[in-house]
């Protein structure tokens, strides 16, 4: 880890301007990559990085439910892109027409452009019979785990790194190639690389696939479809 990436807890500190706009630039530059990957290798000490911000992800009772899976053999990486393809076939039979010869023009995975796949689990036993906080939400658990994958796709983007989640894949297929042990969900299939490029918008927008929602149609007041009573929080969403 190079100095000036080195983290050092400062609680009290509050973020310079610099630090603020550094994380809101991830967030809103972050890209869900699958057509542009390039073959170079992710450096070890970069990687780890990445695993690390997924590892101080919040989770439920603390309990840590994830594990990294870092896929680098082109045999297990090819056996999945057969359960993708599979799996890819029978989606497309949800659209006719025009919409089905567009669903098939997508780039949906990049599982072996990209030099390195990662596939982050969820241990579903991690912790015990009873875990804190898990008590009547069950799937609290997949919920920690994906803002462990959150976390890895934020630092990625800043890294430079581009991830795209692949997710059109039979579950069951999928942990059995990964040899995962009966109580671990494979949560999140990743294609990971240093990119080309990062789209302005993502990919499905930019192929006209479906847009942004503005953000004005999704905040509500109090209950559902109540208007805001803060005006100017209202004025300033509107403002996009
Ligand atoms: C849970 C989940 C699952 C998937 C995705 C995302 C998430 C969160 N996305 C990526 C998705 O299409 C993308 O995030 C949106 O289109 C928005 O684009 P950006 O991520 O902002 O670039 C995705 N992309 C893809 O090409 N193949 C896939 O199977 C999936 N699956």
């Amino acid at each position: 880890m190079t100095d000036n990436k080195t983290h050092q807890p400062d609680q009290n500190r509050p973020f310079s301007d610099e630090e603020t706009s550094g994380l809101y630039r991830a967030i809103h530059e972050r890209r869900d990559v699958r057509s542009q990957f390039l073959p170079d290798p992710i450096p070890p000490e970069v990687l780890a990085r990445l695993l690390d911000a997924a590892h101080h992800a919040p989770s439920v009772g603390f309990m840590q439910p994830w594990d990294f899976l870092v896929i680098d053999s082109k045999a297990v990486r090819r056996a999945v892109l057969g359960i993708f393809e599979e799996e890819n076939k029978k989606a497309a039979e949800n659209y006719e027409g025009e919409r089905n010869a567009q669903y098939k023009n997508l780039k949906l995975q990049g599982i072996l452009e990209s030099p390195v796949n990662l596939c982050i689990t969820c241990d579903r036993s991690r912790g015990g019979t009873h875990v804190l906080g898990r008590n009547s939400i069950v799937e609290t658990d997949l919920f920690s785990t994906c803002l462990a994958v959150q976390n890895f796709w934020l630092a990625a983007r800043a890294e430079g790194i581009g991830v795209g989640w692949v997710s059109i894949l039979d579950q069951e297929k999928l942990a059995k190639t990964l040899k995962l042990p009966e109580h671990v969900y494979p949560l999140a299939y990743l294609c990971l690389g240093f990119v080309s490029e990062f789209l302005a918008q993502p990919e499905l927008e930019k192929k006209g696939w479906r847009s942004r929602l503005p953000l004005s149609d999704l905040v509500h007041g109090s209950t559902w479809g109540a208007p805001l009573t803060e005006q100017a929080l209202e004025a300033e969403i509107r403002k996009g």
